[in-house]
């Protein structure tokens, strides 16, 4: 049933509700829900969740159960909170729904206010929503304010948690090093600092020991993981007891977990000769490397339990590590960042790696995109710009200092801009994309050398057919024929050359990759999955058996710490070794750093084919030779962040395949928004 107060005050409305909604009533209402989720515009749990508020307190408003449905919608869709201002002013924003869903949101768009103050009169008060200064009795949203919000109760405790982590992390810590006694570690590091352009790897260093907390964003080869191991020199450089410091490196996946121990150990091993002012002592790069733990994913430093939101380490029972390194930062979502926070000792310092422009995680919360907003212009305080100048010995320009009250975040964020890496055709591809400039894009596809080359065909003969011959001219050709001829080269001759093998085939295989937008329809990760296993049977190069056979490359789906393999993992389904006269049973091989690991498949039941993969899964991964692969429809999830990340997945040659060309101008031109009161928090 329809309040009366609301009934009236929706009535007195100069935009007076149809009558259709204004008399719908909660039954109703709810089965209007479940039909939107029959249609696919909302999911079941969407509808769920209103019918939930409507069980737990019968009288709740209309209002609030529209308002619960989409916010569980929007939580789907990676938002953290609904604004409720802005969703009446940027529903398309919000809600781009196709136009049937519009034309059905539009019969019951007149129930939702649309100011603040009414949204603030029609739900505080409400039993199932709690103001954030009210007590805590289990109600299932929360209501913050400034500007009005509406969450889950979920998402508001983990905000509140990262937000708290966060300020109390942005703080200058006591003992950070003294800025003379930075000076000269940073000179050893990277040389004098006089008459040198300033140097953002060397201003990142400072900022990064100055707080408990250091963000350090770049595209790709802007230098990130090169400046974390002078990071890693500065403060053991800096410290009294350097041997006792207990360094971890993690990310979020364990492909990139493991290419940032390479990196990392690869570049301390080449730096400089450092001698701490603290102790007189030169440091001992090797003996460092030696101690560094394997690299491992969040994951697996927090003690994920499987089926649960559980970690084993949290702050009663905390990680035991002193400087933590985490690599793709924009793959944590906000309720991993949460329990990563709450499980680091409060005195260890945490240093954050990771591309801002890239795809956010596909659960709820962009975090590192809220802690670099505005990252570009710095905005940094005069007393952090003179505190990095004695560090330093360089000068921030005037246009990067704050021009407002300066944001605690700003003061431990630096942006690096240089690319070393990737500075060829594909590098210009990637800016081109990441400035939305569609035109410059294209030209860059179609004009540049062999690294780059676009098909808008439409025809899937043709992309089968580069999945599995590549593009010969291109300097990695890629394709799955070449890198699966290898199968019917098993050698017999011993075990460490079936170890060889299997090696080499992970590799060949690491070094091409399909990736979709999309899971479903012909050009989604199923669909085209499908085509190149087929095309590889037709071509003899396969024989499919059932689920399991010799040369199927599988993702994992879902965490499995007791196999040490995790969400997103790829491995390949090769024999493994047998004596002479004995059969060879199939395993599933996964490379992790240096060596292999060999695990039966009846063992792992949540696995897909890979040889494509959606965009969002590949984060994290380099391949020499990717096709990126759009659909021939629009979609929500079609951006230029999924476009950009699909680019910087390709080392040194990029295929797009795009069926319909308009899609590659609609998807540059989407930059996604998502809702979340992250900097709000931070800002109280
Ligand atoms: N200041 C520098 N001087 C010389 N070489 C550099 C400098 N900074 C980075 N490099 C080199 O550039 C390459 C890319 O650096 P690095 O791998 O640290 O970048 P990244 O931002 O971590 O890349 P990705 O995003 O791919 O992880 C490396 O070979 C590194 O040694």
């Amino acid at each position: 049933m329809l309040s009366t107060n609301l009934t009236r005050s929706l009535f007195d409305e100069p935009d007076a509700p149809t009558p259709a909604a204004a008399t719908l009533s909660a039954p109703e209402l709810l089965a209007t829900l479940r039909l939107w989720a029959e249609q696919g515009w909302l999911r079941r749990l969407d509808a769920a969740l209103a019918a939930l508020v409507h069980e737990l307190h019968p009288a709740s408003p209309p209002a609030l159960l529209l308002g619960v449905a989409l916010l569980s919608h929007l939580e789907g869709q990676g938002h953290t909170c609904m604004p409720l201002q802005a969703l009446h002013t940027q529903r398309s924003t919000w809600l781009p729904w196709p136009p049937a869903g519009q034309a059905a949101l539009d019969a019951l768009w007149p129930l939702l206010p649309t100011q603040e103050a009414q949204w603030l009169s029609v739900l505080a008060g409400q039993p199932t929503v709690r103001e954030p200064q009210q007590p805590d009795h289990g109600q299932p949203l929360v209501l913050a304010q400034h500007p009005l919000r509406l969450y889950l109760r979920r998402h508001h405790a983990d905000e509140q948690v990262v937000a708290q982590h966060l300020s109390l992390r942005s703080q200058a810590a006591q003992d950070a090093p003294a800025p003379s006694l930075l000076r000269p570690v940073l000179d050893q590091l990277f040389g004098a600092a006089e008459g040198r352009p300033l140097d953002w790897q060397r201003q990142a260093c400072a900022l990064a020991v100055r707080a408990r907390l250091g963000v350090i964003t770049g595209g790709p080869g802007t230098g990130k993981t090169y400046t974390a191991a002078r990071l890693l020199a500065t403060v053991l450089a800096t410290t009294t007891e350097p041997s006792r410091l207990r360094i971890a490196l993690a990310a979020p996946t364990g492909k990139a977990a493991a290419r940032l121990k390479l990196s990392i150990a690869d570049a301390l091993l080449t730096l400089p000769q450092v001698t701490s002012p603290t102790t007189g002592e030169t440091l001992h790069m090797p003996a460092l490397v030696n101690r560094l733990e394997t690299a491992r994913t969040l994951h697996a430093w927090l003690g994920a339990r499987p089926d649960t939101r559980q970690f084993a380490r949290h702050a009663g029972d905390p990680l035991a590590v002193d400087v933590m390194i985490v690599d793709e930062a924009s793959m944590i979502h906000l309720e991993m960042m949460a329990a990563l926070l709450d499980a680091l000792p409060t005195q260890a310092r945490l240093v954050l790696l990771g591309d801002k422009d890239q795809l956010a995680s596909v659960e709820a919360g962009a975090v590192l995109g809220d802690l670099c907003q505005g990252a570009e212009r710095g905005g940094y305080s005069p007393d952090t710009a003179a505190w990095l100048q004695q560090a330093t010995g360089q000068a921030l320009p005037a246009e990067m200092l704050a021009t407002s009250a300066p944001k605690p975040l700003a003061q431990l964020t630096v942006m690096l801009r240089e690319s070393r890496r990737f500075s060829g055709p594909i590098g210009q591809l990637a800016l081109a994309a990441n400035r939305g400039d569609a035109a410059a894009a294209t030209q860059a596809l179609t004009q540049a050398g062999p690294e780059l080359a676009a098909d808008f065909s439409g025809r899937s003969d043709r992309l089968t057919h580069l999945a599995l011959h590549g593009r010969p001219e291109a300097p990695e050709p890629g394709g799955y024929a070449r890198c699966l001829a290898a199968l019917a080269e098993r050698p017999a001759a011993s075990e460490e050359a079936h170890q060889r093998w299997v090696a080499a085939l992970l590799q060949g295989f690491e070094r091409f990759r399909l990736l979709c937008a999309t899971r479903e329809g012909p050009w989604g990760v199923s669909g085209i999955n499908a085509a190149i296993q087929h095309a590889l049977a037709h071509e003899g190069l396969l024989r499919p058996d059932g689920l399991w056979w010799p040369g199927r490359p599988v993702m994992v789906t879902r965490n499995e710490p007791a196999l040490g393999v995790f969400n997103g993992d790829i491995g390949l389904t090769l024999p493994a070794w047998a004596a002479p006269g004995q059969a060879p049973t199939l395993k599933v091989w996964f490379a992790q750093g240096d060596t292999l690991r060999a695990i039966s498949p009846m063992r792992l039941p949540h696995t897909d084919t890979a040889f494509a993969m959606t965009v969002h899964k590949s984060q994290g991964s380099e391949f020499g030779h990717t096709v990126l692969v759009l659909p021939d429809q629009g979609g929500q999830l079609l951006s230029r962040e999924l476009v950009y990340t699909g680019i910087t997945r390709a080392r040194l040659a990029f295929t797009l395949v795009c069926p319909q060309r308009q899609i590659w101008g609609q998807a540059l031109e989407k930059l996604t928004q998502r809702a979340s009161g992250l900097a709000f928090g931070m800002d109280a």
